[in-house]
């Protein structure tokens, strides 16, 4: 926490504005601009000029992310709930839960995001949380995902958040007891094999990043028996809803956290990562180390805690999945070779690639992963090439359009300028009549910000006939629909 002199002070100032928050603004803007800097050291570190355009305001940005992610330190359960539990007269004949109360009380599919406290980067949580009122009184609704969220906006694990959301909610509600469920997804790291936790990949491909998910409980006085009526009630309100109760908690969810056994092993990583130069665990640089134990430390966490010992290693190995580099210097496994295969296969007998009778062919739903450049948050989502395919000629290898996707999604980007790249790349080599759609969801607009969980972004980028001829784009367009089962006419 940025120490301000002993200069702060105590009194208030003429028009009654107690300078305790001037010093707790003082202090937040000091820690912003530690953070700030911090973060231009991680932008160099990626080859990025932090002063281009796109990049001028990230350090402030991702700053105020960062705080506005963490604010939970900040927050206290007693001012959330006071003045929110309401006398409410339980059963009449001193029988069911906890004698003379309340029946259970449920809240399902609560959306909350918190930071992974192994590598930094947000997981998505759904909560339920269930409490057997006593005493006469209930709590305010409202305030069950409130005080989840406290404990949510913290750098977190997700067994413990569910813990302090149970204890937090037992000792402010003092009722007969609470039970809390957590399903949480983590972005998986591209060079990572699956880890046993349940695999609930969000994108087809095999080898590409998904979701690792996992779902934790925790439970106080009625519910600390995991077998006890209590426990089956609270889970029949959450499957009746179609919640997916069971519980497949790991000892470390974290996906970055098998790479400390690959790094510790001195081999490889088990998996050829397409967002890298090379399969070799990326050396990751002192300075960008230094800057993330920084940030830890002015969000006001213990950079020497357990669980954050490794914490900014990988962070930084994440983000040197997204370092600068150009198509000619053969990175990310995709080499220019490849694109000569791609001319070939693309001539017909008599050499040219384009002749009138040519087809239009879609190759669809091809995943990646990117950086939004503005919060260096991760976007991800599914890229569609429509192309024309000259009569007699071969089929183009998805696999080397999904090397160009990979390429180009393993950037600092901006949505628009990712569609716009790959339709280019492609067209360079198929001929100019190209049509692109990027299909992706930012966790920059779900995690924080507007917070609009389900959101999703589409861009389009066309070229050549599919720009003149709609017709041409229209049964491109109705090929995706088709796959995704959206919109079947
Ligand atoms: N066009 C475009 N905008 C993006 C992309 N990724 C993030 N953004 C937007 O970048 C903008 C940055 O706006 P700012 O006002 O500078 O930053 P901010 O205050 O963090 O914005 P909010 O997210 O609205 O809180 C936001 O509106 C983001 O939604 C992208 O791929 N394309
Ligand atoms: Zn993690």
């Amino acid at each position: 926490m940025g120490a301000l002199d002993e200069g702060h002070f105590n009194g208030s100032l003429e028009n009654g504005v107690k300078l305790e928050s001037l010093k707790l603004d003082l202090e937040h803007e000091s820690e912003t601009a530690v953070m700030e800097d911090a973060v231009k050291v991680l932008l160099q570190g990626l080859g990025e000029d932090s002063n281009r355009e796109g990049l001028k305001k990230t350090p402030l940005r991702v700053a105020k992310a960062l705080r506005e992610g963490t604010r939970g330190y900040r927050q206290k359960v007693k001012d959330i709930v006071q003045g929110a539990l309401f006398p409410e007269a339980g059963l009449y004949n001193g029988v069911g839960h906890a004698g003379g109360a309340g029946g259970l009380v449920v809240v399902r599919d609560l959306d909350l995001f918190s930071y992974c406290e192994s590598c930094l980067l947000p997981f998505q949580v759904k909560c339920h949380v269930g409490y057997v009122p006593s005493g006469q009184r209930v709590v305010g609704l409202s305030k069950l995902s409130r005080v989840a969220d406290v404990f949510a906006k913290r750098l977190q694990d997700p067994q413990r958040l569910a813990n302090e959301v149970c204890l937090a909610l037992h000792n402010a509600i003092k009722p007969a007891g609470v039970a809390v469920l957590l399903q949480c997804w983590h972005i998986q790291f591209p060079e990572v094999e699956c880890s046993s936790a349940e695999q609930s990949s969000h994108l087809t491909e095999v080898d590409m990043p998904g979701w690792v998910k996992i779902s934790v409980t925790s439970g106080s006085g009625v519910f600390e028996n995991e077998n006890g009526d209590c426990w089956a009630d609270f889970l029949s309100l959450l499957k009746f809803r179609g919640v997916n109760v069971e519980n497949n908690s790991q000892p470390s969810w974290c996906p970055s956290r098998s790479l400390d056994v690959l790094a510790c092993n001195g081999h490889t990583s088990t998996r050829n990562s397409s967002c890298r130069a090379s399969t070799n665990m990326v050396p990751t640089q002192p300075a960008m180390i230094t800057a993330v134990t920084t940030i830890l430390q002015s969000l006001g966490e213990d950079p020497l805690r357990k669980e954050l010992v490794g914490t900014p290693q990988r962070f930084v190995h994440w983000m040197m999945n997204f370092k600068r580099s150009n198509l000619e210097m053969k990175p990310n496994g995709f080499y220019s070779s490849r694109m000569g295969l791609l001319k070939s296969s693309l001539q017909n007998d008599n050499g040219n690639i384009n002749s009138n009778q040519d087809e239009i062919r879609s190759v669809l739903n091809l995943p990646f992963w990117s950086q939004c450049e503005h919060h260096l948050l991760p976007f991800h989502g599914v890229v569609h090439i429509g192309y024309f395919q000259p009569h007699g000629a071969d089929h183009v290898g998805r696999s080397i359009l999904q090397s160009i996707t990979h390429f180009y999604g393993c950037k600092l980007q901006v949505q628009e300028r990712l569609t716009r790249q790959i339709a280019e790349t492609v067209s360079s080599v198929l001929g100019e009549d190209v049509m692109v759609v990027v299909e992706a969801n930012h966790i920059c607009m779900i995690s924080r910000g507007i917070e609009k969980v389900g959101s999703s972004t589409a861009t389009i980028a066309v070229l050549g006939r599919f720009s003149t001829d709609p017709n041409a784009k229209a049964m491109f367009l109705q090929t995706i629909s088709n796959s995704t089962g959206y919109g079947r006419t």
